[in-house]
């Protein structure tokens, strides 16, 4: 499939990563386009990526076929509305904003749209992103493509058919890297109070983190308890570790926290 040029309003964290994705996977850097207010992530972006960078939101958006929101959701009406003097009919506009919904854009826009929200996650960055998609009903198959292509670039893709269900990517995957940076985190504090240099402690948790996962992907066979289970000897360490985890409710405060990210988002969605 022919490459479509990409622009991405606003370089942070999450075009970054995407853009990382992109050309390690092979697209053409030079269709490739961000904008920014501040100069030093453009240049940064050009230097790791050799994309092009501009100050100019609607200078890259009026060069692309493909627009990708990308600032935060609170910044996104001024945004859009900047760009709603560009005759936006021929071009695909992907957001990968949380919250706000795809109805929105249309408003911001201030003119009918071809719109597929997207919820990303940052291990896009080094190819094992997970990013949820969803598609309005006026969008092609070769605009689904060409976004699959962009957001395939960086991992795996799942098409949800509500749009609220986005919702739901944000708690299990948009969000969850998170969850799992500060349990980590957490581990390699308590292995430091216990004695170990934090280069110990880190180089342990990590790789058992990432055993951990690996187990999880290559077993689907095997549910998440046999997998636990077969850590845990009767009597043993693992026993006491676990029993800790759940007493102290940890399956209770996941089922909250990831409610309560939900919860934000849809609060997002009336704010933004
Ligand atoms: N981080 C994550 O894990 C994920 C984030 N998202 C979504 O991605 C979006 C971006 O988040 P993230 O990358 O983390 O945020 P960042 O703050 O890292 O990036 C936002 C960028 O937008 C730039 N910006 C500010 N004003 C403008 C403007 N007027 N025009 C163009 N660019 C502008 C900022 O520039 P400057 O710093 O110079 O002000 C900044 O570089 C959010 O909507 C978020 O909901 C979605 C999935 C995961
Ligand atoms: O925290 C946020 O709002 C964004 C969306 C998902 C990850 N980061």
């Amino acid at each position: 499939m022919t490459q479509a040029s990409v622009c991405f309003i606003g370089a942070g964290n999450m075009s970054r990563s995407i853009i990382s994705g992109m050309v390690n996977n092979g697209y053409d850097p030079k269709l490739i386009y961000a904008s920014n207010p501040s100069q030093p992530k453009l240049d940064a972006l050009q230097a790791d990526f050799g994309i092009n960078t501009s100050n100019d939101n609607l200078a890259v958006a009026k060069q692309c076929d493909v627009i990708v929101f990308s600032v935060k959701p609170q910044l996104m009406e001024q945004v859009c509305n900047h760009l709603a003097q560009l005759d936006l009919s021929n071009k695909l506009v992907v957001t990968i904003a949380a919250g706000i919904p795809a109805k929105r854009y249309q408003d911001y826009l201030k003119q009918p749209i071809k719109l597929i929200r997207t919820m990303p996650n940052t291990p896009t960055q080094i190819g094992y992103g997970m990013t949820g998609l969803h598609a309005q009903d006026n969008i092609s198959d070769e605009h689904k493509q060409i976004c699959e292509l962009l957001m395939q670039s960086g991992g795996k893709v799942v098409w949800v058919e509500q749009e609220d269900e986005l919702d739901q990517v944000i708690a299990l995957a948009g969000s969850s890297p998170a969850y799992f940076f500060l349990f980590i985190e957490s581990m390699i504090e308590t292995g430091i109070k216990m004695g170990m240099s934090e280069q110990q402690a880190r180089e342990l948790a990590q790789q058992a983190a990432l055993g951990a996962a690996k187990m999880v992907i290559q077993n689907p066979e095997q549910s998440l308890a046999t997998l636990r289970n077969n850590v845990t000897s009767k009597g043993g360490t693992t026993a006491q570790a676990v029993n800790t985890f759940e007493q102290g409710d940890l399956r209770g405060l996941v089922d909250k926290a990831m409610h309560n990210c939900v919860a934000r988002a849809k609060e997002m969605a009336q704010t933004f």
